[in-house]
């Protein structure tokens, strides 16, 4: 008999009912007891979605982010936070979003309240606070969130299977600010581990769900002896450990984790499938193999038929030692695809978000424990929404592959080389030494997502939908004649999101009404779903840049998303290579770009805010993603004359292997993350001989924080150092849409007379 069981499963409600009271705990305006309720709730509702399942995943429902209540359950808080009680809800919320103003100095000293360093979770767009450790730091267990939830699991009669982030992938995450190596501190770790499994026994835990996705990326000999010893070091009495690996295949760590002393291994057998074989005949007689067979990453129907076919034969070999679920959790797709009823009917029947991914899985096993025939029209249906898909005339469009069958090598390139391009571009331009400028959108505030509601629930006509926009693009750009700015922008109000905001206009996507995704905390993210050939039917922000162009005479910067971001922030269709996707994406934003320069607009930023996190996890694998992708970005950019500026945006700061490639874009300007790294990032550029200019971001505004103009001129004194100062622009690190006007306004009024003083002092 196969088992169903589930790894993870989204904790921001399919209403978003977490956020937002979340949202509201920190406004003041929800007690604890509000909070906590409202996250009971969706725990119980949760799980009775799962209930189909034989285990349950517990613990993987979070307040904020998992990798949080890790460190908190090990004890481990950033230093800085060490005076206050480490398991209270405020202690927990000063690190994820850092304690500011007058509460910093009464609670954690003059700047001791900064949030944890928050970034990528793998290849995915969810963000995950970075443990931090140093040399001294000592682990201890704090269990009781975790068996509270399972006390809550078992009341409610859930098959519950406690999920736990690994000692080796915990520490893996974690960064040292001392410099030391975090996997020193792995001795010190396992004994709390070996309390908390203990402690799940005796709570009436059976399996343990211990998740270590690192075992899908290249680990050296260290790492990989480390495993061993941390796994021999777990054995348990009483507990059964399933080792959770996901997002990849095992490869060249399938052998070590075979060996390790742990009841299961569970495998994400969408991306690596190929490992299947070598994994059923070396795990042993008495393991079990659980398989992700259907996509924690995509939102398509799994093809039942073909994945029985596939099988059928390890069911036979393994029997009740066969588990199946979700490639990894389903923290990575919406909710429910049934609510979706604005949808195109005939896509919405190709899509499964959770419930129905979930809805697939106990399909699967049914057919395979008590025959096809049990399920012959539920399979039935499936094979016919495969097979729509599949041969739908909606999803290749022949005007697409005819233009993508014109591209040569010469649409990424520029007439002309950098320096020739920016001689013809300054004396157009005519910018002072350290030019101003800022990274695209201005706040979202209240108002203007109200608006937007208002206009897509019907109740605000289009007319006055556009008249509220235009009205917030000219306040934008007055403000920032004001505050004398060199390059303007016109500050994005009409995007709810800058990837959604472009696959809206774009065909071959469909959008979702309800179909979030936690991006980080409360921040959520709804992307568009390529089903098809993309093309673009008419320009898509033309007539609002031109408009902002019209309020001023200072250049305004037309303001696109980049193919890589637009393809790395949706759900992709996997009936052909990502390659190829990208490239259709590069076409659109190519015809957008050549229609920005035609509307009389000199400088063009496409944003690549998400080239870096499509880079496979193997580092084996990155040339070959990098070569399309940054040839993507030459297509979309490099179809202009030479005397329109280029730039590009990244709001990272890992550039250090992937310079060659950042150089090969050629965006004559490149504005990047860089004031928390205090410019040290710039070391790489310079060691580099990156060519072109550079706007190292001088105000972060991660943070509430207003820096001084003497700070913004420290860093930018910093940055000449490194970089030319005839190649430095002066802007913050991203885009200001989280921020408050409040904010916004002092910390670019500071930015602005940094500037002016720099000019002064260079005379
Ligand atoms: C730069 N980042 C982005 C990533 N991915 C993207 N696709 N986009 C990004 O910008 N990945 C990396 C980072 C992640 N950072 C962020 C930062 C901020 C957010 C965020 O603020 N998300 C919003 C939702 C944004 C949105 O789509 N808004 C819509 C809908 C607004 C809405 O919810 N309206 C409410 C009613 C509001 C009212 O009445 O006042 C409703 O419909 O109920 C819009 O503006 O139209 C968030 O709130 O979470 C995400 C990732
Ligand atoms: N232009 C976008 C980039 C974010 S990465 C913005 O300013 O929000
Ligand atoms: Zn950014």
């Amino acid at each position: 008999m196969v088992t169903v069981h589930n790894l993870g499963y989204p904790r921001i409600g399919a209403a978003r009912e977490l956020k937002f009271v979340l949202e509201k705990y920190w406004r003041g305006d929800a007690h604890e007891q509000q909070l906590q309720g409202v996250a009971s709730e969706l725990r119980q509702q949760h799980w009775t979605h799962q209930q189909a399942c034989d285990w349950v995943p517990v613990g993987d429902f979070s307040l904020y982010d998992q990798v949080l209540d890790a460190s908190v359950m090990l004890g481990n808080l950033p230093a800085r936070f060490a005076h206050l009680p480490p398991t209270e809800l405020a202690t927990y919320f000063a690190v994820a979003r850092g304690v500011q103003g007058d509460e910093a100095a009464s609670a954690c000293g003059h700047h001791g309240g900064d949030a944890a360093e928050m970034t990528k979770w793998f290849d995915t767009n969810y963000h995950y606070l970075v443990p931090e450790v140093s040399a001294d730091t000592q682990f201890s267990l704090n269990s009781e969130r975790l068996l509270t939830q399972l006390a809550e699991a078992h009341r409610l009669g859930v098959r519950a299977k406690p999920v736990i982030l690994g000692p080796l992938t915990y520490l893996w995450l974690a960064k040292a600010k001392d410099g030391s190596d975090p996997l020193a501190l792995l001795d010190r770790l396992l004994p709390a581990y070996q309390t908390l499994l203990s402690q799940l026994a005796d709570a009436g835990a059976d399996w343990v769900q211990i998740d270590e996705p690192i075992l899908v990326t290249e680990l050296d000999h260290n790492w990989q002896h480390a495993f061993s010893r941390a796994y021999h070091g777990l054995q348990q009495r009483g507990i059964r450990l399933l080792l959770a690996t996901y997002f990849g295949p095992l490869r060249d760590n399938l052998q070590l984790a075979c060996q390790l002393p742990v009841a299961g291994i569970h495998l994400d057998a969408v991306r690596g499938r190929d490992d299947v074989p070598r994994l059923a005949d070396w795990l042993g007689d008495h393991k079990v193999l659980s398989l992700g067979v259907v996509d924690g990453r995509n939102i398509w129907r799994t093809d039942l038929n073909a994945t029985l076919d596939w099988l059928a034969p390890i069911a036979e070999k393994f029997s009740q030692r066969l588990w199946l679920a979700p490639s990894c959790s389903l923290l990575h797709v919406p909710v429910d695809a049934d609510v979706e009823t604005d949808m195109d009917r005939e896509i919405q029947g190709w899509l499964a978000f959770a419930r129905q991914k979930l809805a697939e899985l106990t399909l699967l096993r049914h057919a395979l424990n008590h025959g096809r025939d049990s399920v012959a029209g539920q399979l039935a249906a499936n094979a016919s929404a495969i097979r729509a898909r599949r041969e739908s005339r909606r999803v290749t469009v022949a005007a697409v592959q005819k233009h993508f069958a014109q591209v040569d090598g010469s649409w990424g390139q520029r007439a002309s080389a950098y320096p020739q391009r920016s001689e013809k571009q300054a004396a157009i331009l005519a910018l002072p030494p350290f030019p101003t400028t800022t990274i695209g959108s201005f706040p979202q505030t209240a108002d203007i997502r109200k608006v937007r509601k208002q206009y897509k629930s019907g109740a605000l006509s289009e007319q006055n939908y556009r008249a509220a926009m235009a009205a917030a693009i000219a306040e934008a750009v007055s403000i920032q004649e004001q505050l004398g700015l060199d390059v303007l922008v016109h500050g994005e109000a009409e995007r709810n999101d800058m990837v959604e905001y472009f696959g809206e206009q774009l065909e071959g996507f469909v959008f979702s009404r309800c179909g979030w995704v936690q991006s980080y905390g409360s921040r959520c993210v709804k992307p568009p779903i390529i089903y098809g050939d993309i093309q673009r039917p008419y320009p898509m922000t033309v007539d609002w840049i031109k408009y902002a162009q019209s309020l001023t005479s200072k250049p305004m910067k037309g303001m696109l998303t980049g193919p890589v971001t637009m393809l790395n922030w949706s759900f992709v269709r996997d009936d052909q290579p990502r390659s190829l996707t990208c490239q259709q994406l590069a076409l659109a934003i190519r015809a957008e770009v050549q229609d920005l320069e035609r509307a009389g607009i000199g400088i063009i930023q496409i944003d690549e805010a998400a080239l870096r996190e499509g880079l496979p996890l193997r580092r084996s694998e990155w040339q070959g993603y990098l070569n399309w992708a940054v040839e993507a970005f030459r297509v979309a950019a490099n179809g202009v004359a030479d005397e329109t500026q280029i730039h590009t945006h990244m709001c990272y700061s890992e550039f250090n292997d992937i310079i060659g490639a950042i150089a090969h874009m050629d965006a004559d300007v490149i504005t990047i993350e860089t004031s928390r790294s205090h410019m040290e990032l710039l070391d790489v550029f310079r060691d580099f001989h990156y060519p072109n200019q550079i706007g190292p971001g001088v105000y972060d505004i991660h943070s509430p924080a207003i820096p001084s103009a003497e700070q913004m001129v420290a860093l930018i004194t910093r940055a000449a150092q490194t970089i030319p100062a005839e190649r430095l622009w002066v802007n913050p690190d991203c885009g200001l849409k989280t921020r408050r006007w409040e904010e916004v306004l002092p910390a670019l009024r500071h930015m602005v007379n940094a500037a002016q003083t720099l000019r002064e002092k260079a005379g």
